[in-house]
């Protein structure tokens, strides 16, 4: 049985499927740079200058002929990885040269803008010019270097990363076609995202299941005539055959019961495979609607969402319970019960009697295990967090020694829990026994009162063992749903919940696709109180950036850096005020179109068990080899990557091994640029980086602006202060200070002080 997780947005399959388990990243021969003729260069692509990571896909033979004189860089110190992966074979080279006359050597964006002249910094920062992003790129038009296409039509002429268009006097041009790579289909303004219809979701499996528990009872139904057979078969025998002593009777009756027990038999097995497969189409249908809706609403809750899947265990264990067959059997009680009343209405009145006092004993039940169940449940999840923080904590628990303590805690919760569990199972062990006694002595009863009838002449012997049968018969289901009803109870709340997440979902509302955003951040009297507190941190926080400007922001530690991050790429929402992307409030954003467009680094960086490829391509099956390749030499970690054994089809473990800490924080930078995105948060991106680290970061901030990139990084340290436009001092969630660079760091340490020292001034 084929079992697919329907989601339009969710492929359940293994990020190492996407890759086939991982084999060299490569670039396909368009992809791969073009030999050019260095004949039909001009002058302008003449005067490319090439960086390591420009080179690095193929020498570009024209350019390499105009290079050594502007190249500082030996070609020897390229990374291995660097100089051996990309080599077209004969073939290839010349398919390349078609267009080799046409276009220069390719490279990606970063790689590209990293070709341009590198304007003299000003040691102090003093860029003059940063407010004003043009200004550099202007500088470098008017020396006629190279200009990019970061974007352009698949066409299989212009391709991201493989094209450097040498246009003097032009400025920077990013040609939009969409998508959060930035090289999809052109974006359609008013395509409208479709709605994820999560009640028709729920509708349609209730309604499958629905489906499959009305032929289950079809079958129960027959089950339940045919399994009378049995002691309509020993009343023929007793009050028949034995009567007459007909050999043929009993042949022709033991034909007919044995067949009617083959048919009762498979006509049971095939209503249980139908409700495991029920169970099943649950499962399937639900699973990827219940995750992200959970996940979407885990945003506003306190991730308890998650639970619902285990809420949608609970449905499926009990589709397949044998609590489900008893109810699915009770109905066909009384037919048993009239069958009883038509042997004889005082037997019938003796079985009646017996199923009310059992449902009585249900609910005496009912109401003593209740509340011992709930406390048991309850200290059963406490118990299950301390199991979990333990696992994620596992390696600082095992340094700390801290595993008694650990230990001793999930075992006060799990003994808490393991005691209510024996009270409440030791009241249900007694009441089950109550009414297993009440039922067995029924059945006595039946015998006892059904002699004493024969004995009056008024009933068969064989009259009254099938009256026995019959009433065991009908007593399992009831007494079957009586034990069950504990777990019909918790199955019902389970469903409810998952009824009430995938009703509330905001998923569901469509929303409009918009044109790939420039990367305008607007923040308004933005306000955060946490939910629950009343404490304010963030406060009335309002700014504005440009596309392509980079801001810092610092303060003191708790100042709400973190916070304010968060909002602004939608992990946490305001209680008042608004961020705006483009003008758009990021809530009124298509999630999928937001994300795609936007980066994050958090300051816990946590990367997805996979390969080091399939993180920076953020697990999506549709991540190129080039748009990986791209977001390292943008995040400038493609060398660091290179010099791993096995490069990016490195696994990574759930908790980051074998990357150092350093590493992942790099790592999670290249993810933070997947996708050309034009909105870039990094929260403390250096806190684990060495000085060779924190200068790539640098790079990657300048090379994030050239790129038009609006970045807004968090930081403790002063290193990064060189690079931005802008700095944002935050005290208590307040703006303290905000503006270009060099006026906050006069206002910080006093004109000519750097750099600044932005521990002491919070202080
Ligand atoms: N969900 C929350 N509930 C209660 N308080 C919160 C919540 N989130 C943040 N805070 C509080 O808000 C303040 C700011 O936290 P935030 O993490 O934004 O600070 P920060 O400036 O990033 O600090 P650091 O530099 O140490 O990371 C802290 O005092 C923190 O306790």
């Amino acid at each position: 049985m084929s079992i697919v997780f329907s989601s339009r947005r969710t492929r359940f399959a293994s990020p190492l499927d996407r890759h086939g388990g991982g084999g060299p990243l490569t670039l396909k021969t368009r992809d791969r740079v073009a030999k050019s003729n260095g004949n039909s260069l001009s002058k302008t692509e003449a005067r490319l200058r090439l960086t390591p990571e420009m080179r690095m896909p193929e020498p570009c033979v024209g350019t390499a002929a105009a290079e050594p004189a502007t190249h500082p860089n030996d070609p020897e110190e390229l990374p291995r990885a660097a100089q051996q992966t990309y080599r077209p074979t004969q073939a290839e080279a010349e398919a390349e040269q078609q267009n080799a006359n046409s276009k220069s050597c390719a490279g990606s964006p970063l790689r590209r803008t990293r070709s341009r002249p590198k304007k003299d910094k000003d040691p102090v920062g003093g860029d003059a010019g940063v407010a004003d992003a043009e200004a550099p790129d202007r500088d470098a038009a008017d020396q006629s270097t190279a200009r990019m296409t970061p974007s352009v039509p698949s066409d299989g002429k212009n391709r991201m990363g493989t094209t450097i268009e040498a246009k003097a006097n032009e400025p920077l041009m990013r040609l939009e076609t969409g998508g959060g790579d930035g090289k999809g289909p052109p974006q359609t303004f008013h395509k409208r995202t479709p709605p994820e219809d999560f009640q028709k979701t729920l509708r349609t499996s209730l309604r499958a299941i629905w489906r499959n528990l009305a032929f289950v009872l079809v079958l129960t139904c027959a089950t339940n005539v045919l399994i009378l057979a049995i002691p309509i078969y020993l009343f023929q025998i007793s009050d028949r055959v034995l009567t007459s002593r007909s050999l043929d009777t009993l042949i022709m009756l033991t034909a007919i019961v044995a067949g009617a027990v083959i048919f009762q038999s498979a006509f049971d097995a095939v209503r249980r495979f139908m409700l495991m497969r029920t169970a099943v189409e649950v499962a399937a249908r639900l699973g990827a609607p219940v995750l992200s809706a959970a996940a979407h609403a885990s945003l506003h809750g306190n991730g308890r969402e998650y639970q619902t899947l285990g809420d949608l265990q609970q449905v499926r264990g009990f589709l397949v319970s044998g609590t489900l067959i008893s109810f699915l059997d009770v109905p066909f009680a009384p037919l048993f019960i009239l069958m009883i009343f038509l042997v004889h209405p005082q037997l019938g009145m003796i079985v009646v009697t017996t199923a009310l006092i059992l449902m009585v004993i249900a609910l005496i039940n009912q109401k003593m295990t209740a509340k011992p169940f709930a406390k048991a449940n309850q200290a059963q999840s406490l118990a299950n967090q301390h199991l979990d923080s333990m696992s994620r904590n596992s390696q600082i628990i095992n340094a700390l020694a801290m595993i008694p303590e650990a230990v001793r805690i999930w075992g006060r919760d799990t003994a808490q829990s393991l005691t209510w569990q024996v009270k409440a199972q030791d009241r249900n062990v007694i009441f089950a026994a109550i009414s297993r006694a009440v039922r067995l002595l029924t059945q006595i009863s039946i015998l006892g009162w059904g002699a004493f009838l024969a004995l009056q002449g008024e009933i068969t012997g064989g009259m009254v063992i099938a009256a026995s049968i019959i009433a065991g018969r009908a007593f399992a289901p009831i007494e079957g749903s009586i034990e069950g009803w504990n777990t019909f109870l918790l199955t019902r709340g389970a469903f409810g919940r998952i009824k009430a997440l995938l009703s509330s979902s905001a998923l569901q509302y469509e929303k409009l696709r918009l044109p790939r955003p420039e990367g305008r951040l607007d923040v308004e009297r933005l306000l955060y109180v946490p939910g629950g507190t009343k404490s304010v941190v963030l406060n009335g926080i309002t700014f504005a950036l440009n596309p392509g400007e980079t801001l810092a922001v610092i303060g003191n530690s708790g100042a709400g850096k973190t916070t304010l991050g968060k909002t602004l790429v939608g992990s946490i929402l305001p209680t008042s005020g608004s961020v705006r992307l483009d003008l758009m409030d990021i809530r009124n954003w298509d999630p999928r179109q937001f994300g795609e467009n936007i980066g994050y680094l958090p300051q816990d960086v946590q990367l997805f068990p996979g390969t080091i490829k399939d993180n920076i391509g953020r697990m999506r099956a549709d991540a190129t080899d080039e748009q990986i390749h791209d977001a390292a030499v943008l995040a400038d970690v493609h060398n660091m990557i290179a010099t791993l054994p096995q490069g990016y089809e490195t696994v990574v473990a759930a908790d980051g091994s074998p990357l150092s800490g350093g590493q992942k924080q790099r790592i999670a930078l290249a993810r933070a640029f997947f996708g050309n995105p034009r909105l870039v948060v990094l929260d403390e991106p250096n806190s684990n980086l060495d000085v060779a680290g924190d200068k790539a970061l640098a790079r990657a901030i300048e090379q994030a602006k050239e790129s038009k990139i609006t970045v807004v990084v968090i930081t403790q340290k002063p290193t990064l202060l060189n690079v931005v436009d802008k700095i944002m001092l935050l005290t208590d969630g307040r703006v303290a200070l905000f503006g270009q660079r060099e006026q906050v760091l006069e206002k910080l340490n006093g004109p000519r002080q750097q750099p600044p020292e932005i521990q002491g001034k919070g202080d």
